[in-house]
């Protein structure tokens, strides 16, 4: 089995929640967005580290049921979510795999986890989750509107899986050349990287709007 580093950026604001805190710390059911994240990551036998970056003013990581947990560390983030990833990267050594995970999404299931962990990977590739379109796709520019073939689209999910010193490389030079690029995939096409695309849930959302919220403390009440 492949063991895996895994980077949680969560140092976001969660602007588009609108809460009172950052989305990551509200709870569901009683346990925090973040703390249902980590726990999927925790119980997993292929993660060996999981590493959080975090606001320089978070008060509330360190409130975590999982504060003390071996494979728990936790480092400040940056700006934007990929200073946050690359400053992740530069905490580790090596060139490992490594996965990174939204905090926002705390519906990740451990079958999905499994087939991501499962994908060989060259050393300049990747491998993500995604979701195949499943409605039809419209494109409105301009005032006027394009149908395109959905059999092309996929929606980008997390978790996403690289060698270290590929990802490292591939970040680093998208910041610099100040592409804005909201996930890692992104910045690894941008060096030339194939990405490997392996299907996903819309369990597996990102809560982003309170909507998302509601959805997944519904998902979790029925869990329970
Ligand atoms: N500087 C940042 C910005 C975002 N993130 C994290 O990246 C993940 C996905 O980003 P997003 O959903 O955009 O979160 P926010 O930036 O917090 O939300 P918003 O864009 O609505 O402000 C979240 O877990 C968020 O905490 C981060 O670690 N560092
Ligand atoms: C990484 C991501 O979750 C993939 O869907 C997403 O891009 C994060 O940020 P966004 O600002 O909500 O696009």
């Amino acid at each position: 089995m492949n063991l895996v580093d895994v980077i949680i950026p969560a140092a976001g604001v969660g602007s588009r929640m609108n809460a009172e805190v950052a989305k990551q710390y509200l709870s569901i059911n009683s346990v925090t967005v973040l703390d249902h994240t980590l726990n999927i990551f925790l119980e997993h036998p292929a993660i060996k580290r999981v590493l959080v970056g975090i606001s320089a003013k978070d008060e509330l990581a360190r409130k975590s049921r999982y504060v003390n947990h071996p494979k728990l560390q936790f480092f400040v983030g940056g700006n934007e979510r990929a200073d946050t990833v690359l400053a992740g990267l530069a905490s580790l050594s090596g060139d490992d795999l490594v996965m990174v995970h939204d905090a926002a999404r705390p519906l990740l299931s451990s079958v999905l986890l499994d087939s991501l962990v499962a994908t060989p990977l060259a050393k300049n590739e990747g491998a993500i989750l995604a979701l195949p379109a499943r409605d039809t796709v419209r494109k409105l520019e301009a005032g006027r509107t394009q149908t395109i073939d959905r059999s092309q689209i996929w929606l980008a999910q997390t978790p996403q899986m690289f060698h270290r010193g590929f990802l490292y490389n591939a970040l680093s030079s998208a910041i610099d050349s100040g592409e804005a690029i909201t996930d890692e995939a992104s910045a690894a096409e941008l060096m030339g990287g194939a990405i490997h695309m392996v299907e996903s849930s819309p369990i597996n959302f990102k809560i982003t709007t309170p909507s998302d919220l509601v959805m997944a403390r519904a998902l979790f009440s029925q869990r329970s």
